[in-house]
């Protein structure tokens, strides 16, 4: 079986945080997550950190470079947090960085997908750190091409199972281009799919009315997308926001989450490529990962967009990082109960 070392260009740096002393009652990141080498005998941790450095697609979509250094600041920032008793015989891993170079973005992401696969097929939770939004078709394709998206779906035999993908964000990203970007990635897995006679359903949670053009609200409906605007996720709506996310839990058996950090306001995440004047509450967009993390159909997960370059006091960082921290332990606390 191939191992996700195969596919890595960087491999995993030291972990460093605050040291409050030895006991387990002292526990952060930095002091649980094992690096994964060549020589790794056991590859399947609880839940496997790689990144994905990568601002090529940003940078195709018109916007602002800096989010290939995305993935070291949101693991600085992961490295100081507590793992409290509940969840502090986590196994956490890091496998290094898929690195895109020059501009061979399509490259790095089919390496991403194979790195992504082999982390589902060893057994455990891939938490993919962006990079650009690009991102997205890459870890699609790992969850694609892993051996839980052609295990037979619930209640049925034969049937194959239905993939749904959730992505929070102020944006479709189904753009159509020559080539790849960060705005073409969910356009891009619907295609493949009609093109396999497959089929994967898409939704969004967090759109703005103001972010996206006429033609992709046309192209969101013939892909009949399912999605929440921006202005019915407010922290009122939360009950009617985890429902939405609750049914779509319901129809499909294996989900891929991914969070674009712009889906925040700007205040709380001022480090992306596109701030959003509006955006949705962390509260809800926390609870949303919550509740996906705690479903045991989450196959595969990521964060992309922080740009550190434009980042204020670490705060999007941060943020990433609470959110990444957050589908992990929810992740675990289910597996150890189930
Ligand atoms: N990842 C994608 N992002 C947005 C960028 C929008 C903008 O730059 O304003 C998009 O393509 O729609
Ligand atoms: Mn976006
Ligand atoms: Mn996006």
């Amino acid at each position: 079986m191939a191992k996700v070392s195969d596919f890595i260009d960087a491999p995993p740096a030291a972990w460093t945080g605050r040291h409050d002393g030895a006991g387990e009652e002292h526990l952060r990141w930095h002091e649980r997550v094992r690096l994964l080498g060549e020589d790794s005998q056991n590859d399947a941790a609880d839940v496997t950190v790689l990144g994905f450095a990568s601002d090529e697609g940003v940078e195709r979509n018109q916007g602002r470079r800096g989010a290939a250094e995305g993935p070291a600041a949101i693991r600085s920032a992961l490295g100081s947090l507590s793992l409290l008793a509940p969840v502090a015989s986590i196994d956490l891993a890091d496998a290094g960085d898929v690195t895109v170079t020059d501009d061979r973005l399509e490259e790095g992401q089919e390496r991403l997908g194979q790195a992504v696969a082999a982390v589902i097929d060893s057994g455990s939770l891939p938490i993919v750190l962006g990079g650009g939004h690009e991102i997205a078709f890459g870890t699609y394709r790992g969850v694609a091409r892993s051996a839980r998206r052609s295990a037979p779906g619930q209640g049925s035999e034969n049937k194959p199972a239905k993939f749904g993908v959730l992505n929070l964000d102020a944006h479709f990203d189904l753009r159509s281009a020559p080539r790849a970007t960060s705005g073409t990635g969910f356009r891009q897995l619907l295609e493949l799919e009609e093109e396999q006679g497959s089929e994967v359903s898409y939704a969004v949670v967090g759109i703005s009315e103001a972010a996206n053009t006429q033609t992709l609200f046309d192209t969101a409906e013939k892909y009949r997308v399912k999605y929440l605007l921006d202005t019915d996720c407010g922290v009122t709506r939360r009950a009617e926001v985890l429902d939405f996310v609750q049914s779509f839990l319901a129809e499909n058996d294996l989900i891929y989450l991914t969070v674009d950090l712009d889906v925040l306001p700007a205040a709380t995440a001022p480090g992306v490529s596109a701030p959003a004047a509006r955006g949705v509450h962390l509260e809800i967009i926390e609870a949303v990962c919550d509740l996906v993390a705690a479903s045991p159909k989450l196959a595969a997960a990521d964060i992309a967009e922080l740009n550190p370059a434009f980042d204020l006091d670490g705060r999007t960082a941060k943020t990433a990082a609470r959110l990444a921290h957050r589908i992990a332990t929810h992740h675990f606390e289910r597996k150890i109960h189930d």
